[in-house]
């Protein structure tokens, strides 16, 4: 599993309006969400993991090693990002071209990035609109793109900047699939999002960020459980847990199967 360690780090964009701080922080959970309220410096952070950005102090380490150290494929085949907004990375004429141009960031075997983009064309069910230009695509199946662009590359690491927005029912399923599947084949998914229903569900560590500074760092269960921290911090509770805290059950469920079990075993 990677490992990334964030140390002594800080940001300031330009007008210094925002100030970034992370003292140390370590990912080293298969399926961790970061959360916060708008402007708590959650994209900024994964903007930092992906060099897009330069850290102003401190460092930032995968598995020991200095991102700023690698060579650019290996950073590529390190970390891999989808952006918020999928227009922010779509540029190719056809969206098979699109998934190509990816690859042949780290390869040039065109033969065999063909094969590959046909193989996560197909794991997005994006199969058929192989020769579409992307943007006469919907938003979810544009966003779906932009996370079979980073499939394509399989890093060790995957940043997704809120997947689930604007993604279907079924589209948010394939996707939740996608990342157990990825965490299984030893992988580390971060994601932020501002669905707590799905962190509490599916995620194995939460952290939790307000004005660029992590406030809690630890698993669902534990956060949830810790109603003036959820407050304090400007989060909802998953739903299951407002509708029982309605009815006077205090404690914490982090899904309606959960719930379920509890309840089973009374
Ligand atoms: N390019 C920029 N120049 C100046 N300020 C910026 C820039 N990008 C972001 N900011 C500011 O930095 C702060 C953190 O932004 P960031 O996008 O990291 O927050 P976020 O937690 O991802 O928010 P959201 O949930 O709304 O996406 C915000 O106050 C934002 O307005």
């Amino acid at each position: 599993m990677p490992k990334i360690e964030l140390h002594h780090l800080q940001f300031s964009y330009p007008e210094k309006s925002f100030n970034l701080a992370v003292e140390n922080q370590v990912f080293a959970d298969s399926m961790a969400a970061i959360v916060g309220q708008n402007g708590a410096g959650k994209s900024t952070i994964f903007k930092l993991l992906t060099g897009l950005l330069k850290a102003t102090t401190g460092t930032i380490k995968v598995n020991g090693t200095e991102l700023g150290e690698l060579k650019p494929a290996d950073r590529l085949k390190t970390i891999g990002i989808t952006f918020q907004n999928p227009d922010d990375q779509l540029f190719n004429a056809t969206v098979k071209r699109e998934v190509e141009w990816s690859l042949s960031q780290i390869s040039s075997d065109k033969a065999i990035n063909s094969q590959r983009a046909d193989q996560v064309l197909e794991k997005v069910g994006l199969t058929e609109k192989a020769e579409e230009n992307p943007y006469d695509l919907s938003l979810s199946e544009r966003k779906l793109l932009t996370v079979a662009t980073v499939l394509a590359v399989d890093p060790a690491v995957y940043l997704f900047d809120e997947p689930m927005m604007s993604l279907d029912w079924p589209s948010k399923q394939m996707l939740t699939d996608i990342f157990h599947e990825l965490s299984a084949d030893g992988h580390q998914v971060i994601t932020i999002t501002h669905d707590m229903d799905w962190v509490a569900a599916e995620f194995s560590s939460v952290a939790v960020m307000e004005h660029g500074r992590i406030k809690f760092t630890g698993a669902p269960r534990e956060l949830f459980g810790d109603r003036d921290l959820v407050q304090r911090v400007g989060l909802l509770p998953p739903k299951i847990m407002a509708l029982t805290q309605m009815l006077g059950d205090p404690k914490t469920y982090l899904s309606p199967e959960d719930y379920q079990v509890k309840h089973q075993n009374m």
